[in-house]
């Protein structure tokens, strides 16, 4: 439920007014100058009239930048022609969003392209607006998504008064343009798998129903072009090629034209026919014949087999026939489970089949995990367990908690050291530290910290690369680096058990190898993991000994 539905929402107030000021100035010059090129196009050839996307060769800079400043894309040619299918590929979330971003106008393109970036939306008198054309849904954690203040993300797990919050259907209304939509609405409904839910409130909806509900909402704003922001994020493996399926019939009809960024170990779409393959400041556009190569190069690394977990802990969790509903929908049922010190669990499922409920009653967040009749966690009753001590026992790291944790900028803005040592009392407030806690903080940076993944932590700077980085502000870091940093929080207190969900969302490709090698190395051998991913390859002991537990439509299967 981290997801907001608000386009570009991460893009704060003094960037978006810079960024409506430049498209305002753009957009009046487009006009002008498409209403001349209208007049004077009948004598162009039909390839001119058929380019979507056209930067003949540019630097790209923040807004603000002069041109004497480090681009953030440097010498980027890129002409995308209407019938083409385009994917953006990176392994850096922030370097493919940055392309993103330039799409939408956030950045200077310079020299500007003559008539424009996209010349088709001039070919109508007049010409349109491309602030008003394109539309973006974002799926990587949002660096601001909950502003200064934390928010309480377990409302959700209450039962909600269907009357007083927003329904789904209401909130995908308020995007229609006229009555005609309403069977275009029903046919979206049906093809994002949403009927089911239209009349739930919004806020409940899981992680992978309110990414497939963002999309609608957008398809219903009629964009002519979509940007997507690393769409199969968080959705289980059927929806995966159900939405790919949508999103090319879209693409092909031009109704409308889908661009997507991807990860490098995403699947490749067999519809997409070019890349833009962006690594640094550099983006290499080709067709996919010539990236495949490139691509399977810089797939995520498989992990090798290491040393089998043991089994014969003590247990930590017991949970017999529990159960979870809301009125009559029951969301789990009769869920029996153990989990042992030590064990390795990979929790997976359908989107909406159970798994953050389950994980809600694990970490204490759920009201109704005080009323089962048996769940035992770390030999207490739930009811004598209080929730201060769970958050000490259970180390979590989660899409809620990444959308709840505070991001406040200035004095009392927590900084990336603050921020890890939250987790020895898993709590999002600043506490003093003891100097043993100071060191395993900075053990953890050693580990987890730039000087393991960033392109320059290489050059024998590490010690200053760390330092530095524990000391800048969280809210001021890219999304992967924030995840990372959530990650370490929930790791700083070696906690019996963890709940680690989802962890690498955002992440890039070098975070996700150092997490990876983390977690399969340097945890104790008692502490109890486990893992949610709709990846299974990305988990940290695959191929291993590991323990799954798979919940379908509320009932589980260990295997
Ligand atoms: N308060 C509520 N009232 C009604 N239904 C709810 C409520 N909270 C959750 N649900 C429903 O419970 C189901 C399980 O949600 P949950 O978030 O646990 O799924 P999930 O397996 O984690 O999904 P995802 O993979 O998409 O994150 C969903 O269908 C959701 O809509």
């Amino acid at each position: 439920m981290m997801f907001g539905l608000a386009k570009n929402n991460h893009i704060s107030l003094r960037e978006l007014q810079v960024s409506r000021a430049n498209y305002a100035y753009c957009y009046s010059r487009h006009i002008t100058l498409s209403r001349a090129r209208l007049f004077a196009r009948k004598s162009e050839s039909d390839s001119n009239l058929n380019t979507i996307i056209n930067i003949p060769r540019a630097n790209v800079y923040r807004f603000g930048d002069g041109n004497m400043a480090t681009p953030i894309f440097k010498d980027l040619e890129w002409t995308v022609k209407d019938g083409e299918s385009w994917a953006i590929v990176g392994p850096a979330g922030s370097e493919k969003t940055h392309l993103l971003d330039m799409l939408l106008g956030y950045m200077r393109v310079s020299p500007a392209p003559n008539g424009g970036i996209y010349p088709f939306l001039g070919l109508t008198d007049p010409p349109q607006n491309p602030l008003q054309c394109i539309a973006r849904v974002s799926f990587i954690a949002q660096r601001r998504a909950a502003g200064g203040a934390f928010y309480d993300y377990t409302a959700r797990y209450g039962a909600v008064r269907e009357d007083d919050r927003l329904t789904l259907r209401e909130v995908l209304f308020a995007e229609l343009k006229n009555e005609d939509s309403r069977a275009e609405f029903d046919v979206l409904a049906e093809k994002l798998e949403l009927k089911h839910l239209l009349d739930l409130p919004f806020i409940v909806l899981s992680n992978g129903q309110t990414r497939r509900a963002s999309i609608a909402k957008a398809l219903l704003s009629k964009p002519e072009l979509l940007l997507l922001d690393e769409p199969l994020t968080g959705l289980d493996i059927n929806h995966r090629p159900k939405l790919i399926g949508l999103l090319h019939e879209l693409h092909e009809t031009r109704k409308p034209r889908v661009l997507m960024a991807l990860r490098p170990q995403d699947p490749l779409p067999e519809w997409i026919t070019h890349v833009a393959l962006v690594e640094g400041q550099y983006v290499r556009t080709q067709t996919r014949a010539s990236a495949m190569p490139l691509l399977e190069q810089r797939a995520a690394p498989k992990t090798a087999p290491v040393e089998a977990q043991r089994t014969d802990g003590d247990e930590l969790v017991s949970m017999k026939d529990v159960n979870v509903g809301y009125h009559e929908r029951h969301v789990l049922k009769n869920i029996n489970w153990t989990i042992k010190e030590g064990e390795r669990w990979h929790l997976h499922g359908s989107n909406g089949s159970g798994k953050t409920t389950l994980l809600s009653l694990l970490t204490g967040d759920h009201p109704q995990s005080y009323t089962q009749r048996h769940l035992v966690l770390f030999e207490k009753p739930r009811r004598r367990q209080p929730t201060a001590s769970l958050q000490r026992l259970v180390g979590c790291a989660s899409p809620e908690v990444a959308a709840a944790f505070p991001r406040r900028l200035g004095a009392r803005a927590l900084s990336v050291r603050d921020a890890i040592a939250t987790g020895f009392e898993g709590t999002f407030a600043y506490r003093p530290r003891t100097p043993e806690m100071e060191c395993r903080v900075d053990e953890l940076l050693a580990h987890l910290g730039p000087a393991r993944w960033s392109v320059v932590g290489s050059d024998g700077n590490g010690e200053k690369l760390t330092a530095d980085f524990g000391a800048r502000a969280f809210a001021e870091l890219a999304p992967g680096e924030q995840s990372i940093v959530l990650l370490m929080r929930a790791l700083v207190n070696e906690a019996p058990l963890l709940v680690l969900d989802e962890v690498f969302a955002g992440m890039d490709s070098r975070m996700i190898a150092a997490a990876t090698d983390y977690l399969r190395n340097e945890l104790d051998s008692k502490q109890a993991v486990v893992f949610v991913t709709h990846w299974e390859e990305e988990v940290p002991w695959y191929g291993q000994t590991m323990r799954k537990i798979r919940l379908e439509d509320g009932q589980a299967t260990i295997q």
